[in-house]
C-alpha cells in the first residue's frame, strides 16, 4: 500500500502541493489526472523522492520514505517511469536493463512479482530484438519500454508512471495501459499520471483529479463512468492556462496541523465522488497559497 498524508510539496520555498492525502492499495491502479501545471509531475517526484516534500508522509507498506533521498526510496520498493522516458542516449537497451537490474531493495521483504531481465524482456519483447542499440537509437515507444523495463527491474512494489502514453501513437499508448493493467493484476500499487480521462477510465480502479495542487476529486472508476460530469468540470475550465503557481510554503511549517481552508482535509481518497471539502471548486477561480510565510525552503 502507498500512502501519501498531508503532503505539502514545492520549488524553492513556494508550495505546488497542498495537503494531499492518496492511498493506493495493492493491485490497483489509481489514476491521477489534471489540466497542465496542476502539480501532477511534481507529486510523483515527492513520492519517488525526488523532490523533498516540505511536510506530510509517504509510506510504503508502513514504511515512512517522505525526505528519503531517491535511491533509497527506490530500494524500498518505489518504481518510476518518468515523464520523458529519460532514456540515457549512449548506453544500450542491455546496459539500461543491466544497470537497473543492480538496483536492490533493501531492509524489506520481498513481496509481489520479482522481475529478471528475460521476464521482462518476455512482457516487453520488442526491447528484446533492440538489446544492443543505444538510448538516442530508440523510437519514443521503444524508450517508454525501456523506461518501464528498467523500473520492473528495480524489484517495485509502487510503480509510478507519469503519463506514459504521452507522445505514442494511439496503439502503442493503448499497449502500454494493457501493460498497466496487467502489472497491477501482478499486485503492484499503480499511480499513473494521465492526462486523457478517457484513458485513466480504461485503465484505473479509482481517479484522483488535482487542481492548482489540491486534490479536489477522488472516486471510483465505476462511479466516473457513470458520471464523468464533475471530472470534466475540473479538467475543463477555461483559462487552463493559469498553471498551478509557485505559493508560499504554508504557514505554520513546523506545526502538526495546517491551519486555514487547508486544515479542511477529507479522508484519504477524498471521499466517495465528491469535491474535496477545502478544496477550492472547479468553478473558482483560485489562487495559489494561503498565506505569505516565508518559511524557509527545504
Ligand atoms: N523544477 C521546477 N522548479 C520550479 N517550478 C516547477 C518545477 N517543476 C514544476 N514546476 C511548477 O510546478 C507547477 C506544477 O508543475 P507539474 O509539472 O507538477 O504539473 P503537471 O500537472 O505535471 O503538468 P503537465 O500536465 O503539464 O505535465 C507548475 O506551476 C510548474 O511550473
Amino acid at each position: 500500500m502507498l500512502r501519501v498524508q498531508g503532503l505539502f510539496a514545492g520549488y524553492d520555498g513556494g508550495t505546488v502541493l497542498h495537503d494531499i492525502d492518496l492511498e493506493v492499495p495493492a493491485g490497483t491502479v489509481q489514476a491521477l489526472v489534471g489540466r497542465n501545471g496542476a502539480g501532477k509531475s511534481t507529486l510523483v517526484h515527492a513520492v519517488a523522492g525526488l523532490l523533498r516534500p516540505y511536510r506530510g508522509i509517504v509510506s510504503v507498506d508502513g514504511a515512512q520514505l517522505a525526505g528519503k533521498p531517491a535511491h533509497r526510496v527506490a530500494r524500498a520498493g518505489v518504481g518510476l517511469v518518468p515523464q520523458g522516458r529519460r532514456v540515457f542516449p549512449r548506453l544500450t537497451v542491455s546496459e539500461h536493463l543491466t544497470l537497473a537490474a543492480t538496483v536492490r531493495r533493501r531492509g524489506t521483504a520481498q513481496t509481489g512479482p520479482r522481475w529478471t531481465i528475460p521476464e521482462v524482456l518476455e512482457l516487453l519483447p520488442r526491447l528484446a530484438e533492440r538489446l544492443g542499440h543505444r538510448g538516442n537509437q530508440l523510437s519514443g515507444g521503444e524508450q517508454q519500454m525501456l523506461a518501464i523495463a528498467r523500473a520492473l527491474l528495480t524489484q517495485p512494489r509502487v510503480l509510478l508512471l507519469d503519463e506514459p502514453g504521452e507522445g505514442l501513437a494511439p496503439d502503442l499508448a493503448a499497449r502500454v495501459r494493457e501493460l498497466v493493467t496487467r502489472l497491477a493484476g501482478a499486485g503492484l500499487c499503480v499511480l499513473l499520471v494521465e492526462q486523457q480521462l478517457q484513458h485513466a477510465i480504461e485503465v484505473a480502479d479509482r481517479i484522483a483529479v488535482l487542481d492548482y495542487g489540491r486534490l479536489v476529486f477522488a472516486d471510483s472508476t465505476a462511479a466516473v463512468r457513470a458520471d464523468p460530469a464533475p471530472v470534466e468540470a475540473v479538467l475543463s475550465v477555461a483559462g487552463a492556462a493559469t498553471p498551478a503557481g509557485i505559493g508560499p510554503v504554508p504557514s505554520g511549517q513546523e506545526s502538526t496541523a495546517p491551519t486555514g481552508p487547508d486544515s479542511t482535509r477529507s479522508g484519504p481518497t477524498g471521499g466517495p465522488g465528491t469535491l474535496v471539502p477545502g478544496s477550492n471548486s472547479s468553478a473558482d477561480p483560485r489562487s495559489a497559497p494561503t498565506t505569505s510565510s516565508s518559511a524557509p525552503a527545504p
